[in-house]
């Protein structure tokens, strides 16, 4: 598994702990920027991380700006790309188990780093439940696929 991360300026110090943790976790991933608080853009950044996600099926993404909700409307606007905005574990299990979300969108203005790497955590570690999940996801697909 290969993790793509990547913030704005509202998200430099959040990336900065998830990718000591991935570090940590020897979990390969790349940083696709900013690296630095200078006011920047959202969505080339969610869109370059969603496109490099969907065109890898091993790969997974993490997006963080200042709500996640930004890049969350970004990154869905790629077909393949299943962003959740995501600031506890509840939500983190349930949106990999039923979901199958490739990315993961967190905001550093609303949530600290402690519950943020145990979002990550639980968010890495969940798996796809396939089964009734998988008709609601394959509707998603196929929505995408007519638009
Ligand atoms: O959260 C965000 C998008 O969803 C941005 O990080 C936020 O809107 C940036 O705001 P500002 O330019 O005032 O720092």
């Amino acid at each position: 598994m290969k993790v793509y991360i990547g913030c704005d300026h509202g998200g430099v110090y959040l990336k900065a702990a998830v990718k000591e943790h991935l570090t940590e976790e020897h979990i390969e991933f790349e940083d696709l920027g900013v690296h630095e608080t200078v006011s920047t853009d959202y969505g080339p950044i969610a869109k370059r991380v969603a496109e490099l996600v969907v065109g890898d099926v091993e790969a997974l993404g993490i997006l963080i700006c200042g709500t996640g909700i930004g890049m969350s409307i970004m990154a869905n606007k790629v077909n393949g790309a299943r962003a959740a905005v995501v600031h506890d574990t509840f939500s983190a299990a349930a949106t990999r188990g039923h979901n199958d979300s490739n990315i993961l969108c967190m905001g550093e203005r609303v949530i600290g780093p402690g519950l943020a790497i145990d979002v990550v955590k639980t968010w890495l570690s969940t798996t796809f439940e396939g089964g009734r999940h998988q008709r609601r996801v394959d509707y998603i697909n196929n929505y995408e696929i007519k638009a």
